[in-house]
């Protein structure tokens, strides 16, 4: 039986990332992955390099240039005849991206002396782990077993995937034309951004949303100006529906939803169902490994991502908290840290969300909502891109900057953006808030001229009612 100090189970980003720590930390590290690619090769890095973050964001990319060249280069003077697309061409780059990361992470498992076991792992007791590939199983013996075993996208019985006409986020990524009228069942961060790639190539989108409030999970200043920007470039966004049912025929799907109007029913060429994700467990836990379960179907674990049996831990999307992947990243940092003896932890508290539509949503912190509910008094600094110069200049002027600070104690408790590079705004927020900076402290700050950051700078002057570019509404 082989012998290591730390098997993980998965490679995705919170697995590879364990398995790099935990060999740069000196420990006798095995990662083990059973994805494959098209080609049947096992490929690392999880959902996020295969099917999620990089291979969407690629499309975002490449529907974003045909985007501004159908619809901005006038205002710069520039005329751009004879556009088309090639969707092929596109998907065949997005492709590639994912080939050299995912080649790129094998590269550093070497370099960095981490064990590739090909294969599915299943935790049996005793910090045992067997893998299976193909008809060969083995065992692996760990002093400490990592649980990175990620998510899947979550099926409702009214809309069966097919991969076809019904497809999920993995499917919508392999379209090889631009459908004429797609539907999308979910207004969360796959829908929008799906929808968002296919929108700007000329699909007709229409989002079906369950809920009747529009990203509750964003500041709702965030997410009233969200909702109009984005129904402003197209998108159909249909809260408060319900659906129904689906019918395939003719590689078409009529799905059959209510609202607020009553029964509806739509056809479409192609419908993306994006309604969450669900953890991976299955075939993952012996009957006897001592594991268990949240109420939810969640890997139960506690701050420091230890389970319920010494010695193993579980990371990522296959516990509570954020589906994200630079939890996962972090989580599993902390986890090697801890094993090897260090008192790692993780905030979080400061976990920065981003939803990548154009303009970008992105916030860390809390919402102006949940401080109030908190009974927290606070004050706010807003700043909108269109008296950015630099924003202007790029024709990029829609959205604001939000700052929220104890009103106590002027310390910073959230940064929400809507707008340009918003998630590279953000992080500024975010490090700020690291630090226990307060509103004073950003404004102090010599920023950059002209640059997007200095809405940032401008927002948090404004929380004190010093914002020098626009009106402030508050006296000092
Ligand atoms: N940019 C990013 O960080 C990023 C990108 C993609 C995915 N993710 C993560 O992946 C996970 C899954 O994303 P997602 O967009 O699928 O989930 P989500 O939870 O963000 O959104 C799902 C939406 O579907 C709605 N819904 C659920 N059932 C429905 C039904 N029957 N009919 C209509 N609407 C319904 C929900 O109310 C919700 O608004 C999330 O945790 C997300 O954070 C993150």
């Amino acid at each position: 039986m082989k012998k290591f100090d730390v098997v993980v189970i998965g490679a995705g980003p919170g697995g590879y990332v364990a398995a790099i720590k935990a060999a740069q930390l000196g420990l006798k590290t095995a990662c083990v992955e059973k994805y494959q690619d098209k080609d049947g090769k096992t490929a690392l890095g999880g959902t996020c390099l295969n099917v999620g973050c990089i291979p969407s964001k690629a499309l975002l990319d490449s529907s974003w240039k045909y985007h501004e060249a159908e619809t901005a280069f006038k205002a710069h003077g520039i005329e751009a005849k004879g556009l088309s697309i090639d969707v092929p061409a596109m998907i065949a780059r997005k492709a590639q991206i994912v080939k050299n990361l995912t080649g790129g992470i094998a590269g550093l498992f070497k370099a960095n002396g981490v064990t590739l076991v090909e294969g599915h792992g299943k935790l049996l007791s005793g910090k045992r782990v067997e893998v299976t590939c193909g008809d060969s199983s083995q065992v692996l013996e760990a002093e400490n077993v990592i649980i990175a075993a990620g998510s899947a996208p979550v099926e409702i019985p009214p809309a069966p995937v097919d991969q076809e006409v019904i497809v999920d986020s993995s499917g919508a990524l392999e379209f090889q034309s631009v459908p004429k009228k797609l539907g999308v069942i979910g207004a969360g961060v796959i829908g929008l951004e799906l929808g968002s790639v296919w929108a700007r190539l000329g699909a007709e989108v229409t989002v079906i949303e369950a809920l009747d409030k529009f990203l509750p999970a964003a500041d709702e200043a965030v997410a009233k100006e969200a909702q109009k920007v984005l129904s402003k470039q197209g998108l159909n966004i249909r809260l408060g529906a319900r659906v129904m049912g689906t019918q395939v025929k003719k590689k078409q799907v009529t799905v059959s939803f209510t609202d607020a109007n009553g029964e509806q029913s739509e056809v479409f060429d192609k419908l993306i169902v994006a309604v969450g994700r669900r953890p991976v467990t299955a075939d993952l836990l012996a009957a006897d490994s001592g594991v268990t379960l949240d109420e939810r179907g969640f890997i139960f674990v506690d701050d420091h991502c230890r389970t319920s049996v010494p010695g193993v831990y579980a990371i990522g999307d296959v516990v509570r908290g954020a589906m994200l992947a630079h939890k996962a990243s972090e989580e599993g940092v902390m986890v090697a840290e801890r094993i090897a003896g260090h008192k790692a932890q993780m905030n979080y508290e400061l976990i920065p969300s981003v939803i990548y539509t154009h303009p970008e949503i992105a916030w860390v912190g809390k919402s102006e909502q949940q401080l109030k509910a908190e009974g927290v008094a606070v004050n706010v600094g807003s700043f909108p891109f269109a008296a950015s110069g630099r924003a202007m200049a790029a024709g990029e002027s829609a959205g604001f900057v939000k700052i929220i600070a104890d009103a106590e104690t002027d310390r910073v408790l959230g940064v929400h953006v809507i707008g340009p590079s918003a998630a590279e705004l953000v992080q500024q927020g975010a490090i700020a808030m690291e630090f226990g900076s307060s509103a004073e402290d950003l404004g102090l700050m010599v920023f950059s001229h002209p640059t997007l950051s200095e809405a940032l700078h401008e927002a948090a002057l404004a929380v004190n009612g010093g914002a020098i570019h626009i009106a402030n509404r508050k006296k000092r």
